[in-house]
């Protein structure tokens, strides 16, 4: 910034500096030419005056050159030493004689240098005395010197007077031009100047120049000029503040926006400097946001991911190629060591005058710790960790395929804990889990890393054993030593907190490959081995063997034909009467599944129900048994055969039991048939319930809202106690027809038929007995106390037909 200039340096001493220098160059140009006319005019003056002293003095010098008086000659010389010019005078005679002469000296004078400069010092004048009547002869001469320097002086002192007055007079217009010019023009120059110097440059507006009062000249306008243009930059200025305050707050917005988003989003350029970072992202690599600005990623990102500049090349292929990448997953280290996965998308945006990769990535640890926990979920049992049948299956079938093509031997052991329900019964769920957790650990250290152990379900487990032997019966012999070892670890003591507990195991193997058994058939030869085991009474290994395998491949088959049995309507149901043992009057039945094969005939239920269960089409035929159950029942009560307190009893699998959706399957098919009210008996057995006590007394009561009554079947053979019967909503137990077999001759039969009708008394149960075929049993049963039963005795169960007749003469004989 220039200070405010001082006086000598203002535009008004300039112009007066410049006037004075301009003043005296034309005041000696035209002093000059002043001057120099003068002089002419002096010259011409002298030479007159100089002719008429020559011709005053004429006339005596003749007088006194014709007397040749030389008083008269000397008055003349006299005379014209008189005249100041005159330095020297001279008169002489016809002959040149003088007559008379004078001198005088030469007066001093500062004017002199400038005489010999502009003329010569002296100049000498001379005339012939010619007197009249004497011819043209002169008589004599008259001569005189004239000091030029002194005929000038007048001349000098006239041009240094013209010079004086001219300095005067222009150094006073310069003067009154500066004070001119300063009033005029620089002092409101210097106020302008002033004032614009105050100005506020943010605030243009709030200070105006003071105008000129009374002046129309351009200074007046230059003010009114400026002003204008200070009104303008303020409304321009307020304009745009106005917008910036504007693009401030939409840019603090979306600044807000950014960084309230979940993603992460960041700006780097060509090499690899962040022009900008949002919130989720800065916080992400452990910094704020203004500091993010100039990082570069090689820094920010070294000890984060594995290649960063790998990072490097895809934003420089965005950048220079102009195209959108999509970055599916990336690791990332966080300062803190978390492992962070993220997906991104890196595209190219133009960013101020440069082409720059906008990366814009999402955090998808979650979803990839939540998958990779599904997965893990979908692969191992939640329990114990084990993999589970999924994982089973894929590494088996893995492992089936490389031992057939590498030429060796694998075995598959089928592990069925003995008993286990005992466990969860008697000493509950807890322990139990603790039980197969140990189980599970022991199988896992009592096989080789690469060995694969599994858990089905319940108390299953698998055992693969990879890599036995190349020769079949080494494999086997190895797989068996294995079994027994496995066996024998399962046998060791359990600690728990207050008890020891013993637990057996039955164990089934199958040596692969075989016959290129597939996963599923290998798994079923193992099963159907340990089922072997537990037939002949448990605690064992047994090998799967020819016999097993025709029984597993006439399953097989079966299954095969009860796929196409629903559709083949080969499935009728018979009904069995249950009989009140007092009365002797039908107070119900049971229906009873038949198959009618198309070439094998009639196939039992203890046959194909545990294919069905098995195959999992128990679920379509126990639907089948439901609605046609019901059919059954409509058809009665239209018949008016059937009484208020009869009930029909169908049968519950296992797996149609457990099914989540069982209860709202019955509750939906039962709203199509108008059946009679508390019509409808499912029996359960007691294994269907004890395993989830829970669900199943939430599932039971469901269903007895609507009117349908339980009976637990079989019962007697299960592991049945008070505590859970009591929360059960079952109103009728029936003894397994295996105790009421002996019951004439087998006294621990008796004991335990008697106890059970008690329990159902007291219990205020009604109690069934089943497969009732002889009058003794009838009649000891009876003694009892019991209320009901079932049995050849009366009657097998029978078509619906049949049962119609029989019905009908009841409800006559009635
Ligand atoms: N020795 C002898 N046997 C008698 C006597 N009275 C009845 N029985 C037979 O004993 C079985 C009684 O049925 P269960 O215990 O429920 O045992 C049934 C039941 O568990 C199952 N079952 C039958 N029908 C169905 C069904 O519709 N669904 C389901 N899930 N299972 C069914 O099949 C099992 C066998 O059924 P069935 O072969 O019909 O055999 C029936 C019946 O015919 C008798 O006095 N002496």
């Amino acid at each position: 910034m220039t200070n405010e200039p001082s006086l000598f340096q203002g535009v008004s001493f300039q112009l007066a500096k410049i006037g004075i220098i301009l003043a005296f160059l034309l005041g000696l140009l035209m002093s000059s030419v002043q001057l120099y006319l003068d002089l002419d005019n002096q010259r011409e003056e002298l030479n007159l005056l100089f002719s008429r002293v020559m011709e005053v003095a004429t006339p005596p010098a003749m007088r006194a050159v014709h007397t040749l008086d030389d008083d008269l000659s000397a008055e003349v010389v006299n005379g014209l030493l008189a005249y100041d010019f005159v330095i020297g005078v001279r008169v002489t005679d016809e002959l040149g004689n003088t007559l008379a002469e004078g001198q005088t000296a030469q007066k001093p004078s500062q004017t002199r240098w400038l005489t010999s400069l502009i003329s010569d010092e002296t100049r000498e004048l001379y005339s012939d005395l010619i007197i009249p009547g004497y011819g043209q002869t002169a008589s004599g001469g008259l001569a005189f010197t004239v000091d030029m320097d002194q005929a000038l002086q007048a001349f000098y002192e006239r041009s240094s007077l013209n010079l004086i007055t001219g300095l005067v007079r222009n150094a006073m217009l310069v003067v009154l031009l500066f004070f001119a010019f300063y009033f005029v023009v620089a002092k409101p120059l210097a106020r302008l100047s002033r004032e614009i110097k105050s100005i506020n440059p943010e605030e243009p507006g709030v200070r105006r120049l003071t105008p000129l009062p009374g002046r129309h000249d351009e200074l007046a306008q230059l003010l009114d000029s400026s002003n204008q243009l200070l009104n303008a930059v303020d409304l321009s200025l307020a304009k745009r503040r106005a917008v910036e305050l504007a693009l401030r707050k939409s840019e603090g917005h979306l600044r807000q926006i950014i960084d309230s988003l979940p993603v992460m989003i960041g700006a780097r350029d060509i090499e690899g400097r962040y022009l900008f970072a949002n919130k989720a992202l800065a916080s992400m690599v452990g910094r704020d946001v203004d500091t993010m600005r100039g990082q570069d990623v090689r820094d920010l990102f070294r000890h984060a991911v594995d290649d960063v500049e790998l990072i490097l090349q895809n934003d420089q292929r965005v950048i220079r190629q102009g195209i959108d990448v999509e970055i599916n997953e990336e690791a990332f280290l966080t300062r803190e060591g978390r492992k962070l996965y993220l997906q991104s998308h890196v595209m190219p945006l133009h960013y101020y005058d440069q082409t720059v990769a906008l990366i814009v990535s999402v955090d998808i640890t979650e979803r990839k710790n939540a998958q990779a926990k599904m997965e893990h979920m979908a692969h191992h049992d939640a329990l114990t960790n084990l993999p589970n049948r999924v994982q089973l299956v894929e590494r088996l079938d893995l492992e089936i395929r490389r031992a057939a093509r590498h030429g060796y031997c694998g075995a598959v052991l089928f592990i069925d804990l003995d008993q286990f329900k005992n466990i969860n019964d008697s000493l509950g769920h807890p322990v139990g889990d603790k039980v197969l957790k140990e189980v599970a650990q022991r199988l896992v250290s009592s096989v080789r890393e690469e060995d694969l152990v599994a858990r089905l379900s319940g108390d299953e487990f698998v055992v693969v054993l990879t890599v036995l032997d190349k020769d079949l019966s080494t494999a086997a012999l190895r797989a068996g030593e294995i079994s027994e070892k496995i066996r024998r670890i399962i046998s060791r003591p359990f600690h728990t907190d207050s008890l020891d507990l013993r637990i057996s195991c039955s164990v089934g193997v199958v040596i692969y490959p075989d016959k290129n058994s597939s996963v599923h058939e290998l798994l079923r030869f193992a099963d159907t081995a340990m089922y072997q085991v537990k037939e002949k009474g448990r605690d064992a290994i047994e090998f799967f063997n020819e016999d097993m395998a025709d029984k597993v491949s006439r399953q097989l088959v079966m299954e095969g034909d009860l796929h196409r049995a629903l559709e083949g309507k080969q499935f009728a149901l018979h009904y069995q009467p249950k009989v009140d043992m007092g009365t002797g009057t039908i107070v119900g039945a049971e229906a009873l599944l038949r198959w009618h094969h198309p070439t094998k005939g009639l196939i039992s239920p203890a046959d194909f129900i545990p294919v069905l269960e098995t195959s999992g089409l128990i679920l379509d035929v126990g639907q089948w048994v439901l609605e046609t159950a019901c059919d059954t029942l409509v058809h009665w009560q239209a018949q008016g055969w059937w009484k208020p307190g009869m009930r029909l009893s169908i049968n519950i699998s296992p797996r149609q039991f457990r099914r989540a959706a069982f209860a709202d399957d019955v509750l939906r098919t039962l709203k199509r048939y108008p059946i009679p009210e508390n019509s409808l008996e499912m029996e359960v057995t007691e294994g269907i319930v004890i395993q989830q006590v829970d669900e199943a007394i939430v599932t039971m009561r469901r269903l007895a809202e609507q009117g349908i009554s339980f009976s637990l079947d079989d019962f007697g053979t299960g592991y049945s106690s008070i505590s859970y019967l009591k929360q059960l909503p079952v109103t009728v137990l029936k003894i397994d027809q295996s105790f009421v077999r002996d019951i004439v001759d087998d006294h621990n039969d008796r004991v335990l038929v008697e106890t059970i009708i008690t329990m159902g008394r007291l219990l205020d149960l009604d109690v069934v007995a089943e497969g009732v075929e002889l009058e003794a049993q009838f009649d000891i049963l009876q003694r009892y106390g019991c209320h009901y039963y079932q049995g050849f005795y009366f009657s097998p169960g029978v078509t619906l037909s049949a049962f119609d007749t029989m019905l009908a003469e009841h409800t006559v004989s009635a």
